[in-house]
């Protein structure tokens, strides 16, 4: 008889920006204790996951090459963490794993977590898991400290070390602009300066949480943008001089504030309305102060199975600088 080779799933799977990153001390495990609020955002990779007898992953489209095929990827350190979870042979994985990347690589906005949790979704539906989301999630913690928001998207607080998600109210789609920089900044490194700016003097901290979350109830852009703040934007600019310029030309631009997004070097301005973000991105792509531009809006839904390869896929508007 013929075994029966289940279609590949192909995930789409949104980006992040933190609307506010609190980090608090250095835990003896080498995590900080943080306070974020996220936000997924439009700006997507796409993962299909395949039964094949060539294991392995493949990396198209924004800086692939920088992104290693090999078991460091975190893709395929998620194919490996769920074939674990359920009792699989590790070693006997015939599963393939391509990844057409939109999110820039080492930018601040969860890239590889967001390959991770796609892999998640994609395998889970590839092998008919009978696995709830919250098994999902304990899995995607292992991964990393933000994949398990990736899975679950749209607006959100974390707490512990970013793993532990519960859903925020919010009542508005939110329009910004997002400038790549040229290279990208290594997340431990960023947390690391900002231990050391913190060892040397006393760095600016963000506010509590609980006006942003106010501010997302209330669906208003305009106090949201008051509201910005990340803890790590010190320390990314301190690595980074060049992003100080970034952040003032896009408020220039017309954005009601910036902000670096994560552990940067990707600078995410917020805007009133659909047709500001792309009147900022317009300008911001003139004035030399980054690689590129994206409009994106946000929150968008978690990693989600968009079916067969021939389904359409939909970009975002894009802005070349
Ligand atoms: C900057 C953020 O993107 C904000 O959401 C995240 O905190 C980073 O999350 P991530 O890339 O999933 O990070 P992980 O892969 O879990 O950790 C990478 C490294 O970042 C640092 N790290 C990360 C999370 C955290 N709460 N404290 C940390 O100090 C640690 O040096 C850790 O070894
Ligand atoms: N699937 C993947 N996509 C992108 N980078 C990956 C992937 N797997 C492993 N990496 C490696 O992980 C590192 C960080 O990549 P990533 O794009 O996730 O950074 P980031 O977006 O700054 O992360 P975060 O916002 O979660 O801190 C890079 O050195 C990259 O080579």
């Amino acid at each position: 008889m013929l075994a029966v080779v289940p279609r590949p799933v192909t995930v789409r799977v949104p980006s992040k920006v933190n609307l506010h990153l609190a980090v608090g001390d250095l835990r003896r495990d080498g995590f900080h204790e943080l306070t974020t609020v996220f936000q997924s955002l439009s700006l997507t990779d796409e993962v299909t996951v395949a039964v094949a007898d060539d294991p392995g992953v493949e990396v198209q489209g924004e800086g692939a090459s920088a992104v290693p095929t090999n078991g460091a990827n975190l893709a395929w350190r998620a194919v490996e963490e769920l074939a674990r979870h359920v009792g699989r042979e590790v070693g006997e994985l015939k599963v393939r794993v391509l990844i057409r990347k939109g999110i820039p690589v080492s930018g601040g906005m969860a890239g590889g977590s967001a390959d991770a949790a796609a892999t998640l979704v994609g395998l889970a539906n590839l092998w008919k898991l009978e696995i709830g989301r919250d098994e999902l999630a304990g899995v995607a913690a292992n991964l990393g400290s933000d994949v398990p928001f990736m899975l679950h998207g749209g607006t959100a607080l974390g707490t512990g070390r970013g793993e532990s998600i519960v859903p925020v109210l919010s009542r508005h789609t939110y329009h910004w602009v997002l400038a790549f920089a040229r290279g990208g900044l290594a997340t431990p490194k960023v947390y690391g300066e900002l231990d050391r700016l913190r060892a040397e003097g006393d760095p600016p901290r963000v506010g509590g949480v609980e006006p942003v979350l106010e501010a997302l109830a209330s669906g208003d852009p305009r106090q949201l943008a008051l509201l910005l703040g990340n803890d790590l934007q010190a320390a990314a600019v301190s690595l980074r001089p060049g992003l100080r310029r970034t952040l003032r030309a896009g408020v220039a631009a017309g954005a009601l504030a910036g902000t670096v997004s994560g552990s940067g070097p990707t600078c995410a301005f917020l805007c009133a309305d659909a047709d500001d973000a792309l009147r900022v991105a317009a300008e911001l792509s003139g004035a030399g102060v980054c690689r590129t531009v994206r409009v994106v809006h946000g929150p968008v839904p978690g990693a989600r199975v968009i079916g067969g390869d021939d389904e359409p896929r939909s970009a975002p508007p894009q802005v070349h600088a």
